[in-house]
């Protein structure tokens, strides 16, 4: 929180937003030249194919080291911290859960949540004892969902995250991102589906050819 007694207000300067993000990286052809400020609890990039919301997920994740970019979160400058001093979780388009865990284990790495109620949530509670290989695609990927829930980052990260999940199971992962900021956990999100970013009365952003409008 920003009030008026912080010392760079006193002395006029400028404060920055939740979000305070300049993506600059190339990839052969491809230049992603992405600026996002936004103070809003839920953020939603959506866009065509290809246009670079993965790789800029990814910016702000530190999984790859941009050319000259500047990530910012909660002013806090996060240029030169590895992916695990980020204070993030990410949920990839695939589930990417550890597959010599059991789903309890998974769901337990880094929990600060609870478990019992988010697997009862997402329906995973009767999975907990087996490996990620014996889940469907769905099942694992509210197991990835849980798991990045419960480590309560200061940042979500969301990579299309609903798009292996039936209608039911997409409204109950809905209800409970959008509880999140409310706990202290602020979503940045990719979504094609204009009725997600409705449903979580989200600040939406448009990314076309590696710029954010
Ligand atoms: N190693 C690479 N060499 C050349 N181009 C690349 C490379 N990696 C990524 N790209 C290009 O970068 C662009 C952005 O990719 P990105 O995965 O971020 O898109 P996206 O918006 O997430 O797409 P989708 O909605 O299909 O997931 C794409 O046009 C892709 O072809």
């Amino acid at each position: 929180m920003v009030g008026a007694a912080d010392p760079r207000a006193a002395l006029g300067a400028e404060v920055s937003a939740f979000l305070d993000i300049s993506a600059r990286l190339e990839r052969g052809a491809f230049t992603l030249a992405a600026d996002l400020v936004s103070d809003a609890g839920i953020t939603v990039i959506h866009g065509p194919s290809g246009a670079g919301k993965t790789l800029f997920l990814h910016v702000v994740a530190g999984l790859v080291r941009g050319n000259g970019s500047r990530v910012c979160v909660g002013g806090r400058v996060l240029d030169g911290v590895p992916p695990a001093g980020r204070d993030m979780a990410m949920v990839f388009q695939e589930p990417r859960l550890f597959p010599h865990m059991s789903v309890r284990r998974n769901l337990l790495y880094g929990a600060r949540g609870d478990v019992a109620e988010v697997a009862e949530r997402l329906e995973i509670a009767q999975f907990l004892d087996r490996r990620p290989a014996d889940l469907s695609g769905g099942q694992a990927q509210r197991v990835a969902i849980g798991r990045a829930v419960l480590r309560a980052p200061s940042l979500l990260l969301l990579d299309e995250p609903l798009s292996s999940l039936d209608e039911a199971r997409k409204a109950v992962a809905l209800d409970l991102f959008r509880e999140l900021p409310g706990r202290g956990t602020r979503l940045l999100m990719v979504s094609h589906d204009p009725r997600e970013a409705k449903a979580l009365g989200a600040q939406v952003v448009t990314m076309t050819e590696g710029r954010l409008a």
